[in-house]
């Protein structure tokens, strides 16, 4: 989306701006999100720090990043499903849409959250379904619910809006009695994703929604995802699988130890001139139909985190600016991009 491309949080834009109405204000503004984990002995996991971004309606974000970066716990926080020792700060702003008031999602109690944010105003294909589906119910009784209780339907119509509801998130219908336990990985991951979409949420959010699944269900699977942004919904997805997210993203965020390092335009960030950040650089040709490079290194771990840059450690361009934090500039944090800003628009085509 076009509109949703240039800014860091696409906050409210000015008139003179040009773009279509409706997307003059996001579905969600998340400015300055950050998590912490208390822990034994006063250790603190800085597991999300000061990340924001916007999303508009009608728009793909993909968040992308290594394994323990903090997206999970991101999408958890934008839930309210984060465990007692997790204190936030910042804003999750869900702004008001079909008679719906605006709500900071980080400070929404307990009962609006279960009554009228998750699964109505905000979906979740989780990263780990088997938590997430009842054992003790068959796929279709738990299905069957959801439809009844986010749709309203009834009888005859109910029965075939859960089979509907199955085939969009391409779960066989002959699979719609067994109970979670008797389903794969990526069936379950089929299931799990059926019961998000159901509720058609302005917002959707989805965590690894592709996991287990070979390469046809993956593209399938993100089309469908894909799909829910029409009528002006938004789709937020966490993904190691940059392929998907060339597929399917109109901009990619990229997360290294809990900060967002880069915003970027899909386009610009897949294609030319490619990703701006040295690390999110690294992420991309770390795939097999790139360099198949991988960054060398580990990130570090999040209760102890250097006070300058936090790639400096394995990052290939790292000098003594890198000692201190880059401040976000332009959907950036870094000291020395390798684009630099202002040449990394579409004219840049070398
Ligand atoms: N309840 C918790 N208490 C303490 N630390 C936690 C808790 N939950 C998550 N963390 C830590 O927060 C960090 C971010 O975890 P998160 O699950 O968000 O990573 P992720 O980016 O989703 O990784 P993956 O790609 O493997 O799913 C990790 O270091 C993790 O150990
Ligand atoms: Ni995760």
């Amino acid at each position: 989306m076009n509109q949703a491309q240039t800014t860091t949080a696409p906050g409210p834009k000015t008139a003179t701006e040009p773009g279509p109405a409706p997307s003059a204000e996001p579905l969600l503004s998340v400015t300055g999100l950050t998590v912490r984990f208390r822990m034994r002995a006063g250790r603190q996991v800085a597991a999300v720090t000061d990340v924001s971004f916007g999303l508009a309606p009608g728009e793909c974000l993909a968040l992308v990043g290594e394994s323990g970066c903090g997206k999970s716990v991101l999408a958890s926080a934008l839930l309210g499903l984060l465990p007692g020792n997790a204190r936030t700060d910042g804003s999750a702003l869900l702004h008001a849409r079909g008679g719906q008031p605006r709500l900071d999602l980080l400070t929404a109690d307990e009962p609006t959250l279960a009554r009228t944010v998750r699964g109505r105003r905000v979906g979740l294909v989780p990263q780990s379904p088997a938590g997430h589906l009842t054992p003790v119910r068959t796929v279709r009784a738990q299905l069957t619910e959801t439809v009844r209780e986010l749709r309203g339907l009834r009888g005859p119509e109910l029965a075939a809006a859960t089979v509907a509801a199955a085939e969009r998130a391409a779960f066989p219908a002959d699979h719609l009695d067994r109970y979670p336990h008797e389903l794969s990985g990526g069936l379950a991951q089929r299931a799990a994703t059926a019961l998000a979409l159901v509720g058609d949420a302005p917002v959707l959010l989805a965590d690894e929604p592709t996991t287990g699944l070979d390469r046809a269900l993956v593209d399938r699977t993100v089309d469908e995802l894909r799909g829910h942004t029409a009528d002006g919904r938004g789709l937020l997805i966490i993904t190691h699988d940059l392929a998907a997210a060339e597929r399917i993203a109109d901009r990619v965020a990229v997360m290294y130890a809990g900060r967002l390092v880069e915003l970027a335009p899909a386009a610009r960030f897949f294609g030319t001139p490619g990703p701006r950040h040295p690390y999110a650089r690294g992420l991309l040709e770390a795939l097999p139909e790139r360099a198949f490079t991988p960054i060398p290194g580990m990130p570090p771990e999040l209760d102890a985190l250097p006070a300058g840059c936090a790639f400096a450690p394995r990052c290939p361009r790292a000098d003594e600016r890198c000692a201190t934090r880059p401040e976000p500039d332009d959907g950036l944090a870094c000291h020395h991009p390798l684009v630099p800003a202002g040449t990394a628009s579409e004219e840049t085509h070398a």
